[in-house]
């Protein structure tokens, strides 16, 4: 499968300052346009300020009791869920989804906070029997220190607290970059953590471009934690900045999932599957299906299906309570979609509905079907993050995993069959870090997110979310015999 060298300079995120507002970062909705306000872009100076008032403040939260972090958490936890409603329509005026998908991320985004305040009561150590008579080994865990995150628009507050729980239940304090489109949830994030109980400084949210706090964010010599959410492009450079202090990294990155539906599948919920895997959040998540593949026994009348369903979505602004597919979020993201479309037409696919930017025009797109897609395709080895479903037909499951694996990629793949020996085959075969298996939808607090790959470099959520924060102390006493 072809590559793309990736562009690193990716100009709409590295936004550059607004003549005559230098000072300023601009921020829209992507449904209408229209400016919803400003927030200050910190220079590194500001930015540094900052750095060292939340190092202070961890090294009192990393004193407390973890019971007493825990509280402190649940506090938390309370206020996010009690100002869900704001906090829901914030999130589409600033990213776009539907109502219903905000509400459901605000939970999401609350579920690590509960999550992670009752891990933190388990950071066991560890006794070790000593090879000699006159030692005792222990093995403490301890926070790493202060943390540092860089997070994506397109789930405004769960990429966020699903790095600042764990940070916090480990005792460890947390600097925070949003990405420019969408600074007013993580800020309003940040104000009800300071609300509920947890310390000032310690969990900060610097807005600014990209360029001026990336360097602060991986460069700073008292930052011990570098956790980032984005493209793998973005990420594989930011891995490099954080070389000079040997930063611990957390990289959650980009995707390319496959979805493979064999002739054994069930239909109705193929179709479901697909409609969620690849159409939330007008697919625009890392965990969508990028690639739809379809075994030939079932094709016809999978695509028959898919395509009604989707041809049904209802197009809109998320604050309407009815849509289901919002805008993308930037004109550029649009752009993208349309030459992914245009480029698998010219290459011989066939839209089967959609394939056309919406009559709504801006920033909304048709969601888009399409029969015939091939390897060659932009769409088939590039994230494609809009509400496009390449289907691509396959013989036999040999030549389903091997096309499913021909990605630098490794976060997510499906499958749906009703053959449990298949169900290990498959499962055992696909290069990713999360399976979906007859479900088009896998994500919680629970699980062990991220990828493998160039997908990512460790784990968010479920118990191994914590240890990313914590490092391993060993002591070894030495005894004196008895007289
Ligand atoms: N694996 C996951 O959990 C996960 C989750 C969400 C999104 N993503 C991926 O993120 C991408 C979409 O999000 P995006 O468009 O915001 O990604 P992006 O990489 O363009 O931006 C992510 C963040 O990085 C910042 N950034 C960009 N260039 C930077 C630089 N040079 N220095 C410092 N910071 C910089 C941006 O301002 C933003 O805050 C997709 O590839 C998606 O798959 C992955
Ligand atoms: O896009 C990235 C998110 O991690 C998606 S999910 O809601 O966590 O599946």
């Amino acid at each position: 499968m072809a590559t793309t060298t990736p562009d690193l300079a990716r100009p709409e995120f590295l936004a550059a300052p607004i003549p005559g507002r230098e000072g300023l970062i601009s921020v829209d909705n992507p449904a209408t346009g229209e400016k919803l306000g400003e927030v200050p872009a910190l220079d590194a100076s500001q930015v540094e300020q900052i750095v060292t008032q939340a190092k202070v403040a961890q090294r009192g939260w990393g004193s407390l009791s973890a019971k007493d972090r825990a509280a402190r958490m649940h506090s938390f936890f309370d206020a996010i869920i009690a100002h869900q409603d704001d906090l829901s329509r914030l999130m589409v005026a600033e990213q776009g989804k539907p109502l219903a998908e905000a509400k459901g991320e605000v939970a999401y985004a609350a579920s690590f906070v509960s999550w992670f305040a009752d891990e933190g009561l388990r950071a066991y150590g560890e006794v070790i029997p000593a090879p000699q008579a006159d030692k005792r080994i222990l093995v403490l865990k301890r926070p790493i220190g202060l943390a540092a995150a860089v997070t994506p628009w397109n789930f405004p507050l769960a990429m966020i607290t699903r790095k600042v729980a764990p940070a916090l239940a480990a005792g460890c304090g947390i600097v925070v970059k949003p990405s420019e489109l969408t600074p007013f949830s993580a800020m309003a994030l940040q104000q009800l953590a300071i609300e509920a109980g947890i310390p000032e400084h310690l969990f900060a949210v610097v807005t600014g471009h990209a360029k001026s706090v990336g360097p602060v964010l991986t460069g700073h010599p008292d930052i011990a934690k570098f956790s980032f959410t984005g493209s793998t492009a973005v990420g594989k450079l930011l891995t490099a900045q954080c070389a000079s202090t040997m930063k611990r990294v957390s990289m959650e990155l980009g995707g390319n999932a496959p979805l493979i539906v064999f002739d054994d599948a069930d239909i109705d919920m193929a179709v479901e599957g697909t409609i969620m895997a690849k159409f939330r959040n007008s697919g625009q998540t890392c965990v969508c299906a990028n690639r739809i593949l379809v075994q030939d026994g079932i094709h016809d009348k999978f695509v028959e299906a898919l395509t009604a369903r989707a041809a049904a979505l209802r197009v809109g602004n998320g604050l309407d309570g009815v849509t289901e597919q919002g805008p993308l979020i930037t004109e550029q993201a649009t752009t993208k979609v349309a030459e992914h479309v245009a480029d698998a037409i010219r290459r011989g696919a066939k839209a089967t509905t959609g394939g056309t930017a919406h009559e709504a025009g801006g920033r909304f797109w048709t969601p888009t079907v399409l029969t015939g897609a091939t390897s060659e395709m932009r769409l088939a080895y590039e994230e494609t993050f809009g509400p496009v479903a390449p289907v691509f037909r396959f013989r036999d499951e040999r030549e389903a995993l091997a096309m499913a694996n021909d990605t630098r990629s490794g976060l997510a793949a499906y499958a749906f069959s009703a053959d449990i020996d298949r169900f290990w085959r498959v499962c055992e075969s696909l290069e990713v870090g999360m399976i979906g298996f007859n479900t088009g939808a896998f994500s919680s607090e629970v699980i062990p997110f991220g990828g493998v790959k160039e997908s990512g470099l460790g784990r968010e959520g479920s118990k191994h979310g914590l240890d990313e924060y914590l490092e391993l102390r060993m002591i070894c006493l030495g005894m004196k015999g008895e007289n």
